[in-house]
């Protein structure tokens, strides 16, 4: 068989993608879904229609290359994490839509918890923060909240999953007998499950309310989980990853001291620490980076960003200043700089390295000076700045000096953002020849289960460097503008009350 598929389930759309051997892209399909915004923070997305997209997408990229799952050696499953679906295991139904990892409505229970408990309660055991973020607050919120849902999980019919377990429930059949399973990077996502154990905390559970029997499985990241049905019938589903898991993979960071920063919706800077677990004094996340097979689990260190691409689509759909996502590096390049102003897109609160809730957007420095150009160049600049920031941290957490950094994502295709992130960085940032190691990741992931590439090595081949920006400014106007951003981001703080 020639070739290994991909799903890659999204925050914005969902793609099935067909790699051959030396990771080149054979077919693509792709299809955007539905951001459900109930009431301000609140953000959904309707799980059927993202298993019926994935059907569609697998559909249509086999079709465009004449292909049949006899083709493919092997399929991998990546996933936008956290975001959370609770459904019935009889009529596979999900009893309420999915809540989005950028959801902020558990934000109240974030603040009881850290004022009984302290905001790192569940760091050592979990390596996360509390934070609206991670799964576990979701399910609790699911339980308390919807109807009947609480007897549903008591009684075994509800069962809970992220994206990477409810597409595989699906691609094996669903109620025809689909596997409940996720893999230890998704569950590391949860704050559920123990860092040091990989299985889910009895103790945590317990503090949550969560029923244990609602909680797939974990299995490692690479490994044969079942065979698929429907579409891709007798495909072994073999890989599963989180998706900024997934690109590091893509971008074969196999060794420690190795990172790379996916730019898409939010941004999220990953860096392999081994085999050993680092925690975080510097606002970052200690999470898992892979695990193949029975090989030692992998760790990471990781800086995560919320807003950075969704800006532009922000600048886009809420502002109308540009009609499409590209259109904003003319639109910046229309003035010579920030005309002193700066954008904090603290829309779901702010991640790393901040973790504050109840901070909010705010665009600073207005004058009747500053035009839309000005205001297209400061959400560019927002993206830089809050990676120079987590990469600060990652050098602190880490004690290493970051010398250059892999990059990937639908923003890097900005020539103007890229140069811009070398000069606040100070370091050269390094794209490679495919841009889609999310999708990668998880087809490497499948291939070396079962056999399609024998080890690293043969991935690491298959890496190339397509473009490298270099670093072009002066430290003093880097001080200054890294300054004015710092200044700004005070003035985002504490303003949901
Ligand atoms: N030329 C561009 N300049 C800046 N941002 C862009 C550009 N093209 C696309 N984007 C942004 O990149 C994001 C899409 O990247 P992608 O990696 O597909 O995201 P995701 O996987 O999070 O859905 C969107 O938020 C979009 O606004
Ligand atoms: O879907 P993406 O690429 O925006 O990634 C989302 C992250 O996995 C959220 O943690």
């Amino acid at each position: 068989m020639q070739y290994i598929g991909s799903i890659d389930q999204g925050t914005t759309s969902t793609r099935f993608i067909i790699f051959d051997k030396q990771g080149n892209m054979i077919s693509v399909g792709q299809k955007e879904h539905a951001q459900i915004y109930p009431q301000a923070g609140w953000v959904e997305h309707d799980a059927t229609e993202i298993w019926q997209n994935t059907q569609e997408v697998i559909g249509l990229a086999l079709g465009k290359v004449n292909l049949s799952p006899h083709d493919l050696a092997a399929v991998g499953i990546t996933n936008q994490r956290e975001t959370t679906v609770i459904w019935n295991k009889h009529t596979g139904e999900p009893y309420y839509n999915a809540l989005v990892w950028q959801d902020t409505r558990v934000g109240n229970t974030v603040a009881e918890l850290e004022a009984s408990r302290g905001a790192n309660c569940f760091r050592e055991k979990t390596g996360l923060p509390l934070a609206t973020y991670f799964s576990g607050l979701k399910i609790k919120w699911l339980l308390d909240n919807v109807e009947g849902l609480r007897e549903a999980a008591q009684n075994g019919e509800a069962i809970f999953g992220n994206m990477d377990t409810y597409v595989i429930w699906n691609l094996t059949g669903g109620t025809d007998g689909g596997i409940h399973v996720t893999d230890v990077t998704n569950a590391s996502r949860t704050q559920l499950m123990n860092l040091h154990t990989m299985q889910w905390d009895d103790e945590i559970l317990a503090i949550l309310d969560i029923p244990k029997q609602i909680l797939p499985e974990i299995r490692s990241s690479s490994e044969v989980y079942a065979e698929a049905k429907g579409l891709l019938v007798g495909v072994p589903v073999a890989g599963d990853l989180g998706d900024q898991q997934a690109a590091l993979v893509g971008q074969t960071c196999f060794a420690a001291g190795e990172a790379k920063n996916t730019y898409g919706t939010g941004c999220f800077m990953l860096l392999n620490t081994g085999t050993t677990p680092t925690p975080s004094t510097h606002g970052l996340l200690t999470t898992v980076a892979y695990q193949f097979g029975k090989e030692p689990v992998h760790y990471a260190l990781e800086g995560s960003v919320a807003i950075t691409g969704a800006l532009v689509q922000w600048l886009r759909d809420n502002l109308g200043i540009i009609e499409k996502s590209s259109d904003i590096e003319d639109l910046a390049k229309s003035v010579e700089d920030n005309g002193g102003c700066y954008f904090v897109p603290a829309f779901s609160g702010l991640y790393a390295p901040y973790w504050k809730a109840d901070a909010r957007g705010i665009i600073a420095g207005l004058t009747r000076y500053v035009n839309k150009g000005h205001i297209a160049r400061a959400a560019l600049e927002a993206t830089a700045f809050q990676t120079l920031e987590v990469l600060e941290s990652m050098e602190k957490d880490a004690k290493i000096e970051i010398s250059s950094l892999r990059v990937d994502g639908g923003m890097v295709v900005n020539e103007m953002l890229m140069q811009f992130q070398s000069d606040m960085l100070d370091v050269p940032v390094v794209c490679p020849a495919m841009i889609e190691t999310t999708a990668l990741g998880a087809a490497y992931a499948a291939g070396l289960a079962v056999g399609y590439w024998q080890d690293l090595n043969d991935l690491k081949q298959n890496w190339g460097v397509a473009h490298t920006w270099k670093p072009d400014m002066p430290a003093e106007q880097r001080e200054k503008l890294y300054h004015y951003w710092k200044k700004a981001v005070t003035r985002s703080f504490e303003w949901e009350e």
